[in-house]
């Protein structure tokens, strides 16, 4: 504007060569978690938000901006049209419609199939060089679809998956061992929600296996009961909180803060992403569930390949029959 032109003379037009822009797809209380979590971790410096309605788009918006001067520099915009989200690094897809009473799961997938075949191609259209992140629930499920609808390399789509579930397993792992959470090392993978598998092979502090001190953990035969003390309420955690406040928001915005953190600086960590699994530990079709993955710009490089017990695995096979015989009802046309 001619103000401007009064008070600055332009050198060179400004270069942005170090971009770190996120857009946020869904501003409900999972979206707005994850948007103000990125804001106050100062992790990017262009905070795109994206929904169907107006209002409470405008009114997101201008209640991040107002808390711009207590943040470092970062640019927040919404809008309905898509065009606002051109050059994200990356995606982040929250919406999704809400389960109807007496609703299938198959009937909530096909719904929400039809949304994604919206935003997703919007999305690769205005940022054809993204990585996405899907947080939508079923989680595994929506991924698989936003991986197919985007045409992008495998690589570049994953899911928050069992990233949540594995922090939650750390956390009541720390609370029995009375030790940080930062330092008990466990694994939850497979599909997120009820079927998830937590790898008790794998627990361990300061790489001593909980499984050599307690042969039994995890089994049904463990008098300690880890698994129903431990992995069923990571399962439980999520419906006692719904059940408490109506919806989760915070612990996922958390953690998806701390993913665009690893895709944002290259930091190349090992998180439980909702991943391609084809080829990996006998399974041989599309199936997206998790496994710790190694995370960087370019999205996941490497798949970490554990050495999982017999009953393990079987719980993946399970999970990858259940979801394919969901993907193979799901209408893309
Ligand atoms: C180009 O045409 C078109 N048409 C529809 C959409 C669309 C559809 C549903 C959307 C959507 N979900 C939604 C919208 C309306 C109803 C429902 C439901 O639960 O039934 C769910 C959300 C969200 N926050 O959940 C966010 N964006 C959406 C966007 C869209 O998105 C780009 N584009």
């Amino acid at each position: 504007t001619s103000t401007i032109k009064e008070l600055f003379e332009e050198v060179a037009p400004p270069v942005d060569t170090q971009h770190a822009k996120v857009t946020v797809v869904g501003v409900g209380q999972v979206g707005m978690a994850c948007a103000y979590s990125i804001l106050q971790q100062n992790l990017a410096n262009e905070i795109c938000l994206v929904d169907m309605v107006e209002e409470k788009l405008k009114g997101e918006m201008m209640d991040l901006q107002h808390g711009l001067s207590f943040t470092r520099h970062c640019v927040v915009k919404a809008d309905t049209d898509y065009n606002i989200t051109a050059n994200s690094k990356l995606c982040v897809i929250t919406a999704g419609a809400r389960q109807r009473e007496g609703e299938t799961r198959l009937s909530l997938v096909q719904r929400n199939v039809e949304i994604f075949k919206k935003i997703v191609p919007n999305l690769v259209k205005h940022s054809p060089d993204t990585l996405i992140l899907v947080v939508s629930n079923p989680v595994d499920v929506l991924t698989y679809v936003t991986w197919k609808l985007s045409g992008l390399p495998k690589e570049r789509i994953f899911g928050s998956g069992t990233n949540l579930d594995s922090a939650r397993f750390r956390f009541l792992l720390s609370e029995k061992l009375k030790i940080a959470p930062s330092s008990c090392h466990g694994w939850i993978i497979g599909e997120h929600g009820d079927s998830s598998v937590a790898v008790w092979s794998g627990v361990n502090v300061a790489g001593v296996n909980l499984h050599e001190v307690f042969p039994d953990i995890g089994q049904t035969s463990d008098e300690e009961h880890w698994e129903t003390k431990i992995h069923q309420k990571v399962i439980e955690s999520a419906y006692d909180v719904i059940k408490l406040k109506g919806y989760t928001s915070w612990a996922i915005g958390l953690s998806v803060a701390k993913i665009a953190q690893g895709i944002l600086s290259n930091s190349r960590n090992v998180f439980a992403l909702s991943t391609n699994v084809k080829g990996l530990h006998g399974i041989s079709e599309d199936v997206y569930l998790s496994l710790p993955v190694v995370l960087g710009a370019g999205g996941i490089t490497h798949v970490v390949k554990q050495n999982l017990e017999k009953q393990e695995v079987e719980k993946l096979h399970k999970s990858a029959k259940a979801l394919l015989s969901i993907q193979n009802n799901i209408t893309f046309e």
